[in-house]
């Protein structure tokens, strides 16, 4: 009977990269001074003997750092792995677990380059394991849940963090001291309780089987670079990234992606030389930036990042511009994903 059981449960993967949910601090007090990526995926899935009920459930370290210090190499390197697993026939469901700084980044990049409609769930947690109220041990437990569940295939790479099931395109890491942390502006998709996903909505946009971007034809990723906009800024950060090799530059503007009068020049001139400017906001609860309002990127050739953080969009930029390197299908691109 065990066995037979046993045939029934999905395999699930976890893949670990670091972050809080791998975290350890000197006390049960110490919820946010603690250090990053230090316990293994072994003893992750150890401490949580309910994991056996919803999946088989194995794991893999594929590394062991703090998410700010993710670089492009890893994320190539994650997203293969990723796309060997699914291509496995004795995986069902894939959970990457992640440090939160950077999870939508990453999420991100997974739901434009993987072909597949297994589910794929990024997960982090807000406070260490060894921390009062942790949240990683429910968090992770609701990644498998929902990595294991049919209903969560080909709706793109999900994030469960605080009973919430997100869209990886849509969520971001909205304050740093909160275990409800991870929003979208267009709200969940669905939710968990006690291990049963409950869904509500539909992610709109283009994704996984349905994008044009995979890992297996993507090499290396071309440096892509984000400069902040404030009151009396001027265009020095923007002219240092392009002389460094910047091949797009995110303006990460205020409000509507505003450009100021003194960097508006530079842009231009940028632009000139060939380097992609994508303008996005960095206005707090979610950007939307629309073409040719606040600035006339028809004439200056410049692209809009529609309602994509500044860090999410330098994810599709560099997506992208592995594909192609027009304006107009950068800003296709920008719409549909
Ligand atoms: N809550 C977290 O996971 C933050 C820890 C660390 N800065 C990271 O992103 O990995």
């Amino acid at each position: 009977k065990e066995v037979e059981t046993q045939q029934k449960l999905a395999n699930v993967v976890v893949l670990a990269t670091g972050g809080t949910i791998a975290g350890a601090g000197a006390s049960s007090a110490n919820s946010a001074t603690y250090q990053a990526a230090k316990v293994g995926i072994e003893q992750l899935i150890a401490g949580i003997p309910e994991l056996s009920h919803l999946a088989n459930v194995r794991g893999e370290q594929v590394m062991q750092i703090a998410s700010e210090s993710i670089t492009n190499e890893n994320l190539l390197q994650l997203g293969r792995r990723v796309a060997e697993l699914a291509d496995s026939k004795d995986v069902d469901g894939i959970v990457i677990t992640h440090g939160t700084d950077t999870l939508e980044e990453t999420a991100y990049f997974l739901n434009l380059v993987e072909k597949t409609d297994k589910p794929i769930i990024v997960v982090g947690s807000m406070r260490p394991g060894t921390a009062m109220s942790a949240d990683g041990m429910l968090n992770l437990y609701n990644a498998v849940a929902v990595a294991s569940s049919k209903d969560a295939r080909g709706k793109g790479v999900l994030v469960t963090m605080n009973d919430e099931i997100q869209s990886g395109r849509d969520v971001s890491k909205m304050i740093n001291i909160k275990t409800e942390a991870f929003k979208s502006p267009w709200g969940p998709l669905g939710m968990i309780v006690e291990g049963k996903s409950y869904w509500f909505r539909l992610p709109a946009k283009r994704h996984t089987m349905d994008s044009e971007f995979d890992i297996k034809t993507i090499k290396s990723l071309p440096d892509v670079e984000i400069a902040y906009s404030y009151g009396n800024v001027d265009g020095t950060a923007y002219k240092a990234l392009a002389q460094s090799g910047a091949k797009a530059i995110i303006h990460a503007g205020t409000g509507n992606g505003s450009v100021s009068s003194r960097v508006v020049p530079t842009l231009q001139a940028l632009r000139k030389d060939g380097v992609q400017i994508i303008r996005s906001s960095h206005v707090n609860a979610g950007g939307f930036v629309l073409r040719n309002a606040e600035q006339p990127d028809d004439k200056y050739d410049w692209v809009v990042a529609h309602d994509l953080n500044p860090q999410k969009a330098r994810i599709l930029t560099m997506v992208a511009l592995t594909k192609t390197s027009d304006s107009k299908e950068l800003q296709r691109m920008f719409w549909e994903y």
